[in-house]
């Protein structure tokens, strides 16, 4: 099926690329419509970079049906190049070009690029227009990296990592980039392993894990569903601590009051009783509870 069919921006369906004996990607499938900002979320080595470079067209794949803006990637003309953005993790912009220099070099590759002054204020370094890059901060730096990403004006831009090293400020002004790039109808398509960029950013998103989707949604139906169960804490007599998951904690405090009325007054040596942040459930998702 085709994107134009299916109506989808990106479309793929079991996805697996191998390096050497290691499944990077192990059977991924996704639907990014169009206009959303899509997220997909995931730890180190989960395979996000994988997977974005194989729809940026820079990867092969060994199975699986990828459409993306209706043409596979892999075989992709120059047209379609022209219409999906691809923000790279080390641009080698010259160092000794300035910001307007650089993004209207670029804006030469496209047929129909958008106009350098706008797309320089879009990405809100219109101050360090005049500026060389050498003397950019690496936050401006990724900022013009996205202005080169975009001034082909594309349909959909792929961002991998876009805001990995960013100090907090750095990242919130890049997160109102993005935002007003999906305000003008760009599709996005961001990796990253900050939940609270995929949060803050993704209308949706798929949570990935060793090579595999482990969870998609909205972020708040993320919440919902995987965080609805209660965490209940307590230490037995002979000091463990133990906790249970449950979706019915008010019960397990009472078989616990049983247990514990005559020992100790009714009191349960240490007890707690929580319910998961989306945090949580992303690090349970993905394996990473334990290395809290
Ligand atoms: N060129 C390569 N050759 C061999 N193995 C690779 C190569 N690129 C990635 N891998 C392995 O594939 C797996 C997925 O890597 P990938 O870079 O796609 O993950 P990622 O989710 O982007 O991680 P990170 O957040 O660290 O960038 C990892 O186990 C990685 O070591």
């Amino acid at each position: 099926m085709t994107t134009q069919a299916s109506g989808l921006a990106v479309d793929v369906r079991g996805l697996r690329k191998r390096y050497g004996r290691v499944p990077a990607v192990d059977g991924i499938d996704l639907a990014v419509r169009h206009g959303e900002v899509f997220g997909i979320l995931g730890p180190n080595g989960a395979g996000k970079s994988t997977t974005v470079e194989i729809l940026q067209g820079h990867r092969t794949r060994d199975e699986g049906e990828v459409s993306v803006l209706g043409a596979d990637p892999a075989t992709a003309d120059r047209a379609w190049r022209a219409r999906v953005g691809i923000v790279w993790q080390d641009e080698s912009a010259p160092a000794e070009l300035t910001v307007r220099e650089t993004v209207s070099h670029f804006a030469r590759f496209y047929p129909r690029p958008r106009p350098v002054r706008e797309v320089i204020g879009l990405v809100g370094l219109q101050e360090k227009a005049d500026s060389r890059i050498k003397a950019l901060s690496g936050g401006q730096r990724r900022r013009l990296d996205v202005a080169l990403g975009i001034v082909g004006g594309p349909r959909l831009l792929l961002l991998d990592e876009p805001t990995t090293g960013f100090d907090p400020a750095a990242r919130r002004q890049f997160w109102g980039v993005v935002r007003r790039l999906a305000d003008e109808g760009t599709t996005v398509v961001l990796t990253t392993h900050y939940l609270q960029e995929a949060e803050a950013l993704a209308d949706r998103l798929v949570v990935i894990a060793a090579g595999q989707v482990v969870a998609e949604g909205d972020p708040a139906e993320l919440r919902q569903r995987y965080g609805s169960e209660a965490t209940v804490e307590w230490t037995d007599p002979d000091g463990t601590r133990r906790t249970v998951r449950t979706a019915a904690p008010t019960r397990t405090v009472a078989e616990l009051m049983s247990r514990f009325g005559s020992r100790s007054g009714s009191e349960i040596p240490g007890l707690k009783v929580g319910r998961p942040s989306l945090e949580d459930v992303y690090l349970r998702l993905t394996g990473q509870e334990d290395e809290r």
